[in-house]
């Protein structure tokens, strides 16, 4: 069920959209058309953790328990299969259905994003619920709606008139005293979801078993391959693509990771160990700073050109994350990645070696953190040179940038709105890799 209703996805649309190639919002009579960051990819994406699973073995166990559920549900269930190239992924379709409608006669209202993982797949948990009818009670089904325009108070207890999309039915697991009574700050599934507006299927795994991870993500774990030695990765946290990498070398090398905030810096922590990953060593670090010319000890800062490889994955503004129901960044927060991604790129090359993999990705869509970062880098630093994205999937650079055709072709752009298979239909995503020239 694809989403194109009235709904514009930006609290400041007329600064944003300039900062939007095209593409992403032009239809085809020329019209504006804001269906690409209104939908969900077509498919969810498991990163299995290869070193414990078995990718054959998930997928029976995926594809059995959709079986059973398409069986409750009267449906055909999703297909399940692994990736032709990406071989530790594996892909999932959605259910097939028409929409939904008002079915019940209790109502949830939960905020934007807990919105967006609701259509990816995701239950709904009591943070992210604002309102409940006060009746409803554990075990009762209700209509689920995302309040759109951040417009409903939590705990608000009358019947919410705001703008409000209809994403799902479920079932409550928490009951709205529960969840609002003396400010209680409750955790955990509030409404299991039984069907989402989108389509896309939940999926059981143990913690073990790796992640749902996007798919551009995943293919730039795969930048990685052919590495030996000690990789650094600058923004790290929460430590997917960390645990990735770890997992990619194996006993041939081991990640460093940093990230600047203290409770992330911990998330990687709880991951590796959460996936059994012990190649990784990280710090709370600002990786602005993580290279100097006189360090001399274990830990941060390092000396310069001391990694094989660095990733760099950097706080951007992420416009490429969909579903998105409403994205309340404003035109100064959207201008001020640039500067800190240049930073970031300036440590990155004084900790690549010489011969050394420099891969650098973001999840937005906008030229100027993506090809114009490239060219910008290529300009500045005439010791590093673009090397092709391999394995090549996505789309060439886009063009009306600063990059030439051939450099066009050795980035990759994820999610432009056009093919509808996994390679295509992503989120938006950037990859660039560099070589620092011998
Ligand atoms: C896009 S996220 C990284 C996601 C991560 N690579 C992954 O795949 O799980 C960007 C991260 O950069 C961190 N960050 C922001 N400024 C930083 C800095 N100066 N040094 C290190 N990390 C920084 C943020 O805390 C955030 O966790």
């Amino acid at each position: 069920m694809a989403l194109s209703e009235n709904v514009v996805p930006f609290k400041y649309k007329d600064e944003i959209v300039n900062h939007i190639p095209k593409v992403f919002i032009e239809s085809e009579d020329g019209s504006e058309d804001y269906s690409w960051f209104l939908n969900a990819p077509s498919f969810s994406t498991f990163r299995v953790n290869v070193e414990k699973y078995k990718v054959q073995d998930l997928v029976n166990v995926i594809e059995k328990q959709l079986l059973e559920e398409a069986e409750t549900k009267n449906k055909c269930p999703p297909k399940v299969f692994i990736h032709k190239i990406i071989n530790d992924c594996i892909v999932v379709s959605r259910w097939n259905h028409n929409g939904l409608e008002k079915l019940w006669e209790y109502d949830v209202i939960v905020d934007v994003a807990c919105a967006n993982a609701v259509l990816r797949g995701a239950d709904i948990f009591a943070p992210g619920i604002l309102s409940m009818s006060s009746n409803a009670m554990i075990g009762d089904k209700v209509n689920v709606y995302a309040d759109i325009e951040k417009n409903c108070r939590r705990g608000y207890n009358k019947k919410f008139t705001g703008k409000s999309l209809l994403i799902s039915t479920g079932k409550v697991k928490i009951t709205r005293d529960q969840l609002f009574k003396n400010n209680a700050t409750v955790r955990g599934v509030g409404v299991e979801v039984d069907w989402n507006l989108s389509g896309i299927p939940k999926i059981k795994l143990p913690d073990d078993a790796g992640l749902l991870q996007n798919f551009p993500s995943i293919v730039c774990g795969h930048m990685f391959k052919n590495i030996t030695g000690n990789v650094l990765d600058m923004c790290a946290a929460p430590g997917n693509k960390t645990t990735h990498i770890a997992s990619i070398l194996g006993d041939k090398g081991e990640v460093t990771a940093l990230d600047k905030t203290k409770e992330r810096v911990a998330k990687i922590g709880r991951l590796c160990e959460s996936l059994g990953v012990t190649n990784v060593k990280y710090y709370l670090y600002d990786a602005t700073k993580c290279i100097s010319e006189n360090a001399n000890h274990i830990g941060p800062p390092f000396m310069t050109e001391s990694f094989q490889a660095v990733l760099l994955d950097p706080p951007c503004s992420a416009l490429g994350q969909r579903p998105s129901l409403m994205n309340n960044i404003s035109p100064s927060q959207l201008k001020s990645y640039v500067f800190l991604q240049r930073q970031l790129l300036r440590s990155a090359i004084k900790a690549l070696s010489k011969g050394g993999l420099l891969v650098y990705s973001t999840c937005t869509i906008t030229l100027e953190e993506n090809e114009e970062m490239v060219s910008w880098a290529l300009k500045q630093f005439p010791e590093i040179s673009l090397k092709s994205v391999e394995p090549s999937l996505g789309y060439p650079g886009l063009q009306n940038s600063s990059l030439s055709e051939k450099e066009r072709e050795l980035v990759s752009r994820f999610g432009l709105p056009r093919g509808s298979s996994v390679d295509e239909d992503t989120i938006g995503f950037f990859i660039a890799c560099f070589n620092k020239n011998i």
